[in-house]
């Protein structure tokens, strides 16, 4: 399915919070971005794949996928929603230019290696050459390995199980080479990421015009944040706030 065209206004609208290039200080660029109702849900439910965003917005994610070496979701979403992860949007006056070059490189935490790349969205494209092959990362040596996917083993804190994010993008960086990550949810990732200024260079929060009700898979950090550089754009339904995490 392609995507509409990109509403022209956000990309001066964007653009101060794209990734630094080049890198500053050797850190990895991160973006949050996720979109949520009015009640701050992103999901009807667990596990529950819910359109939230107008297609217009959808396309601006598209956009922000241009821009980055690769991108980030946990278990959760995988399975959830079986994402593409690809990239379909492409510059102006080039027609040549294949999604498989576009297209960051997904990474999905899957500590415990309950999803699977063959079957999945990801890999159908990747097969097409529309998208890349996923980086899976693992806390111990992988139990079972897939063709075509790189395993990073990453130590985990033993109470919390959680991989340390400075480390993680650390190896991404130096065994991979990638310099700005965009990170696409879901809510357990979304959740500790808020409190982490000094790991989120950029957050895009898209807010649709819907309700998703008390069942609905909520984000909100443990404690309050604030946020500074704040931008605001608004869209035929959405409405979408570029900002940075206060440190
Ligand atoms: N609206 C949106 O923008 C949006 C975006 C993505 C997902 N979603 C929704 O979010 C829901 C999924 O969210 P979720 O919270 O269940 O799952 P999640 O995608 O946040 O994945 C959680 C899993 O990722 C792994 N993980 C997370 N942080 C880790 C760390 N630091 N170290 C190691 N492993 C780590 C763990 O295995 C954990 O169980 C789905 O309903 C999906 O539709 C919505
Ligand atoms: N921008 C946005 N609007 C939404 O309404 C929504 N539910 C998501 N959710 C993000 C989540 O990670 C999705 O799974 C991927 O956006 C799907 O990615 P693909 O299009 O399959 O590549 N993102």
């Amino acid at each position: 399915m392609s995507i509409l065209p990109l509403r022209t206004e956000l990309i001066p609208f964007l653009n101060p919070y794209l990734p630094a290039s080049p890198v500053k200080n050797g850190k990895v660029s991160v973006t949050l971005t996720y979109a949520q109702s009015i009640d701050a849900k992103i999901s009807k439910g667990p596990g529950i794949r819910t359109a939230i965003s107008h297609a217009e917005t959808k396309s601006m994610t598209h956009y922000l996928r241009y821009h980055h070496d690769a991108i980030l979701v946990g278990s959760g979403t995988a399975l959830a929603d079986d994402p593409g992860l690809n990239c379909k949007w492409v510059p102006a006056n080039n027609n040549y230019t294949k999604s498989f070059d576009n297209s960051p490189r997904p990474i999905i935490l899957d500590t415990k290696q309950k999803w699977s790349f063959k079957g999945s969205k990801m890999y159908d494209l990747f097969m097409a050459k529309e998208g890349k092959s996923p980086i899976v990362i693992v806390t111990k040596a992988p139990t079972k390995e897939e063709e075509y996917v790189s395993y990073l083993v990453c130590p985990s804190d033993p109470t919390t199980g959680y991989v340390d994010w400075k480390e993680l993008l650390q190896r991404l960086n130096n065994e991979y080479g990638i310099n700005s990550v965009m990170i696409e949810g879901g809510a357990n990732v979304i959740q500790q990421l808020l409190t982490k200024p000094d790991i989120v260079d950029n957050l895009i929060v898209t807010i649709g015009s819907i309700y998703l009700g008390k069942s609905g898979v909520g984000v909100s950090p443990d404690n309050s944040v604030e946020l500074t550089d704040i931008d605001w754009w608004k869209g035929t339904t959405d409405t979408i706030m570029c900002a940075r995490l206060s440190s």
